[in-house]
């Protein structure tokens, strides 16, 4: 009999984040066998060659069946149809999580639905990049790195103790918060800078003054700051779509910046522009030493 953490995990989803999860188990020797499911065969055949999971399986149901903890890592629209189809197959006692980056939707949808005996814990790892599909997936990618969980009235204990010891285990410290307070940072230090990079780079691409693409003349600055609108956009038009009035407030916030800013370059405002700057500089550096 196994004695690891969790002797059959199984990942619905095997990205960057659910490839992530199953290699930083394994490599801590925290998982038995890891079941891949997924849509695409290609994808699953790349994650078992790269040893991220050890069987795949396109079939949610069977690959379900003996887990012991089924992990979601698909995008956020998809995973309340998924969870249903899940939690329908799996056994007793077994636990469900999700990594999926908006959670005020997804717990109130995924509750309701499930069987009695299946255990539900919402889950969102705040770690990631820009590039997707199993080749993505790295062991270390949760190193250092929180994981929020959403418990609810209806969240079991034990479950809730399991999902934040995988966690720790792949290298995060476990932030416990409700769904609203979740959606409304996330909207803020995740969900905006996206959308602001999507627009950055819509703006300039489109800019047509010149024959040449002048993104090409891009470098540091556009670079550094637009790496994240290379995500994957099935992934953003779900986060959008789900967390929408949290997304909103903030995008009405830095639309309220942003205005400030242009009357202060309009009107060659010195003094302003510079506090403006350097109260910026101030609160990024707090955070990036
Ligand atoms: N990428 C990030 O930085 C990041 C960070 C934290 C959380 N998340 C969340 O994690 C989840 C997965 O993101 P990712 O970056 O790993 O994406 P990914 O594209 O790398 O992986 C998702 C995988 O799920 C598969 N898939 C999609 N719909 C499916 C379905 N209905 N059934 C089975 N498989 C399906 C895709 O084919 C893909 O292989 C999303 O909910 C996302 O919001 C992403
Ligand atoms: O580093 C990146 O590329 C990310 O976009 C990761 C990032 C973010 O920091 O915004 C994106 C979405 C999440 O749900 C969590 C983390």
């Amino acid at each position: 009999m196994s004695t690891c953490l969790v002797p059959r995990l199984a990942v619905v989803g095997v990205g960057l984040i659910g490839g992530s999860l199953a290699l930083a188990l394994k490599a801590a020797g925290a998982v038995g066998e890891v079941v891949g499911i997924g849509r695409g065969r290609a994808n699953l055949d790349k994650a078992l060659e790269l040893g991220v999971i050890d069987r795949a399986t396109q079939d949610l149901a069977e690959g379900v069946r003996d887990a012991d903890l089924v992990f979601l890592a698909t995008p956020v629209l998809s995973l309340t149809e998924v969870a249903a189809t899940a939690a329908a197959h799996m056994k007793l006692g077994a636990i469900l999580t999700d990594g999926g980056s908006v959670k005020g939707s997804v717990a109130a949808a995924i509750e309701p639905l499930l069987p009695v005996g299946i255990h539900f814990v919402p889950g969102h790892p705040i770690a990631g990049t820009e590039k997707s599909g199993a080749e993505a997936a790295f062991a270390t990618l949760y190193h250092g790195r929180r994981c929020i969980l959403t418990p609810t009235a209806h969240t079991d204990i034990g479950a809730l103790d399991l999902v934040r010891r995988v966690w720790e285990i792949a290298g995060s410290s476990v932030v416990l918060m409700d769904v609203e307070k979740h959606d409304r940072i996330l909207a803020a230090i995740s969900h905006l800078p996206h959308m602001v990079a999507y627009s950055l780079v819509n703006a300039v691409g489109s800019y047509d003054r010149y024959e040449e693409n002048i993104l090409e003349y891009s470098a540091g600055g556009f670079r550094d700051f637009t790496r994240i609108a290379s995500s994957d956009p099935t992934m953003w038009r779900d986060i959008a779509l789900t967390n929408r009035d949290a997304l909103l407030e903030m995008m009405e916030r830095c639309e309220a910046f942003f205005a400030e800013l242009k009357e202060d370059v309009r009107n060659g405002e010195a003094d302003k522009l510079y506090e403006f700057f350097q109260r910026s500089k101030e609160l990024r550096d707090a955070i990036v030493k």
